[in-house]
């Protein structure tokens, strides 16, 4: 009706089959009276899918103004049910665009085991996957955005290979560092796939559908000492505070801040530079501050006294993701 045409640039690949997009919502667990943000509607197939899932409230953030009129078309059919925001999704705080609303669904406390009525959904362009998905983690991890409200489920397509590491199980050759991020604050599951010939025009790569529900407790505990504290009990006593110095400084992080306010991409840069102080120093790997019996001396004889080689994948989350080690000459 509109004559639209995707926009390679915008990586616009749409879900025309309704089948497909009403399983989206049904594997999202949208039901009666659940808010929702959806993330690039596009022409609006899996808009579709939650409004007949009987969402109460649909808030959609798309880039392309072409897309805006059939999304206002569809808003007029929704019976004030749907919400369009004429926006770039990477620089939208999609937490805000509930806060003022005095009806929104209540908010559930972190441990409880329900989930707040609300999800963020989206047939994500694969070029902003990456960057978003690291942005909603970090948000997820520090409760804050729409994560304000409690455990709220984020259901999102990825290329499949992506799909596959996020989701992946340990001694996997798809294990990865985002496998980490993701399954560190959230539960990601693979729910289903979808072949890349239902998608027009038709993406070189099949898709993956993954809902991640955040965990009531992250699995590596955090306290609110300052970091520096217990960075130091990674060393014997006459280097921790050179090395933990050094450490703190190339990772730019402040000794003093609390290890519950480090991002994601900090724990991955101070275990990379950690991994690197362990190859420079052998047996400082084999270090464990609860045994006062062992100097670095007597570790560094030991069989194995460096860390087992990282291994590396190819990926192409690897290009484009805002964590790269850039800090360190390895
Ligand atoms: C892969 S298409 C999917 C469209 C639709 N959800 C579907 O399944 O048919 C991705 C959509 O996200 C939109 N988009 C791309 N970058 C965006 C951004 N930064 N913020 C918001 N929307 C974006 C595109 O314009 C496009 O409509």
């Amino acid at each position: 009706m509109y004559r639209l045409r995707a926009k390679k640039i915008l990586s616009q690949n749409y879900l025309m089959d309704m089948n497909i997009n009403r399983k989206i919502a049904k594997h999202a667990k949208v039901n009666e009276n659940d808010w929702v943000i959806e993330i690039g509607p596009g022409p609006g197939g899996i808009t579709r899918g939650i409004l007949e899932a009987g969402a109460s409230r649909l808030d959609v953030v798309e880039i392309d103004n072409r897309f805006i009129p059939p999304l206002q078309h569809l808003a007029e059919a929704a019976d004030s049910r749907m919400f369009i925001h004429h926006k770039d999704a990477l620089r939208t705080e999609i937490g805000d665009i509930w806060k003022k609303e005095p009806n929104r669904p209540s908010s559930v406390p972190w441990h409880d085991s329900k989930l707040p009525q609300m999800h963020v959904i989206g047939n994500l362009p694969f070029n902003i996957a990456s960057p978003l998905i690291i942005k909603y983690l970090r948000d997820m991890s520090y409760r804050r955005g729409v994560w304000e409200y409690g455990r709220v489920p984020l259901t999102l397509t990825f290329q499949l290979e992506v799909a596959k590491r996020l989701c992946s199980p340990i001694a996997c050759d798809t294990r990865s560092r985002i496998s980490i991020m993701a399954q560190y604050v959230a539960e990601p599951k693979l729910i289903f796939q979808i072949s890349g010939s239902c998608f027009v025009p038709r993406p070189q790569v099949d898709v993956g559908v993954v809902r991640f529900v955040p965990r009531k407790t992250p699995l590596v505990k955090t306290s609110q000492k300052y970091v520096e504290k217990g960075l130091k009990t990674l060393y014997p006593p006459e280097m921790e505070n050179e090395m933990a110095d050094e450490l703190l400084k190339k990772c730019r992080i402040d000794p003093t801040t609390t290890s519950i306010k480090l991002g994601m991409e900090q724990f991955a840069d101070l275990a990379e530079g950690y991994n690197e102080q362990c190859i420079r120093h052998p047996g400082l790997f084999l270090y464990d501050y609860t045994n006062k019996q062992h100097t670095l001396e007597s570790l560094s004889k030991e069989q194995y006294p460096l860390p087992p080689p990282v291994p590396v994948f190819d990926s192409p989350l690897d290009e484009d993701s805002e964590w790269s080690l850039r800090n360190f000459n390895l």
